[in-house]
């Protein structure tokens, strides 16, 4: 267990990679330290040279550690010699980049490949390849060959490849950067379809924050081979702590432009009052809005705002205008302030 009451699934101590050549060492990875709980959709974030896919690819020690400690479902994959190591891989999926599929081999048969060298009769495979092509939506595309095939329908064959030997973790190498935003769309849902139905515990390493906004719960921001900050995805939307954080943030919220707008609101609504909705998770901003206008007897006016949605719900600010009789303008602050999870601020009151 750890402190939230999650069961503990991947525990990472002290993890350092060095790249040494004779001119000079690179630390890629630097005394990283970092708990994860089974089922979460864990994103690490960060710029190019971040350390990123070193780090991810430390984990099943497709490159050997420097140092530190990492444990995948009790086991210390640090301490396995490689015979067991290539066991210990079984439960660890990865899926990448650039697809890593087997060229020559049809999709059935890039799918069968980690079965056959699990040692899987042919029966048993046969019926779980099926199944897998169901799981990921490859339905009819069995015998095609990856050069047939869409990016998106190539890294459905590599999730299910991922999948084949039923992992406790997967692990993803920017497995969306190569798509476009529809097809990253699609498989980001797949991702969190297979999270549900699973349970499957996914790591995602990624340099787009709208990829952590829509699927993860619990982010991580690297820079210079450390974590420099770490959270629920809500809490780090909300509040941005270091400056690479922030500057995630505004990939998907825009620049705090805001108060420049909110004096031209002021200027241009001259009635009723003007407030400002902080939507923090957990209610959407449609079902709110109705539910004010059809509990009070006022007019609401939205204005102007910003919301996105996190796998938590709505976060984001919207401005809107309340008209009619004060008592009823302020009982519907009340009923807001007291009732939902948004945060009310009445940016100018001219009752
Ligand atoms: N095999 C290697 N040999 C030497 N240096 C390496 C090697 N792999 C990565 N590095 C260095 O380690 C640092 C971290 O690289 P890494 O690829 O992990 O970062 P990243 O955050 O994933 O960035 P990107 O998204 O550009 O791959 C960089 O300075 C990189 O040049």
């Amino acid at each position: 267990m750890d402190g939230k009451g999650g069961i503990l699934v991947i525990s990472i101590e002290g993890l350092n990679k060095i790249f040494k050549s004779n001119k000079s060492n690179i630390t890629a990875v630097d005394d990283l330290t970092l708990d994860i709980n089974e089922g979460e959709i864990f994103g690490v974030i960060g710029y190019s040279g971040a350390g990123k896919s070193t780090f991810v690819r430390l984990l099943n020690r497709l490159e050997e550690p420097t140092g530190g400690k990492i444990v995948i479902d009790q086991q210390e994959i640090t301490a396995l010699n490689s015979k067991q190591l290539r066991v210990a891989r079984q439960e660890i999926g990865m899926i990448f980049q650039h697809f890593n599929l087997l060229w020559s081999r049809t999709v059935k048969d890039n799918i069968a490949f980690p079965l056959e060298i699990a040692g899987v009769s042919k029966i048993e495979r046969e019926e779980r390849v099926q199944e897998l092509i169901e799981l990921v939506g490859l339905a009819g595309r069995e015998s095609a060959y990856p050069s047939q095939l869409s990016g998106g329908q190539k890294q459905r064959v590599g999730i299910a490849r991922s999948l084949a030997n039923n992992p406790k973790v997967l692990l993803c190498d920017e497995a969306t950067s190569a798509l476009d935003p529809e097809t990253t769309n699609s498989i980001l849902d797949l991702l969190v379809d297979i999270n549900k139905k699973l349970g499957l515990t996914v790591i995602l390493i990624t340099h787009e924050m709208h990829v952590i906004r829509k699927i993860c719960n619990q982010v991580a921001v690297m820079e210079e081979g450390r974590i420099v900050e770490q959270g629920d995805v809500l809490d780090v939307f909300l509040r941005p702590e270091k400056p690479v954080t922030k500057k995630f943030v505004e990939q998907v919220m825009g620049t705090n432009d805001e108060d420049d707008g909110v004096a031209h609101l002021i200027d241009t609504y001259d009635s009723g009052k003007l407030i400002r909705l902080h939507f923090i998770g957990e209610t959407t901003n449609q079902a709110l809005i109705s539910q004010v206008a059809k509990r009070f007897a006022i007019d609401i006016n939205i204005l102007q705002g910003k919301i996105t949605q996190t796998q938590r719900g709505a976060y984001g600010t919207l401005f809107v205008q309340a008209d009619g009789e004060l008592s009823e303008i302020n009982k519907a602050i009340d009923f807001i302030t007291n009732e939902t999870s948004v945060e009310v601020e009445v940016v100018r009151d001219a009752n």
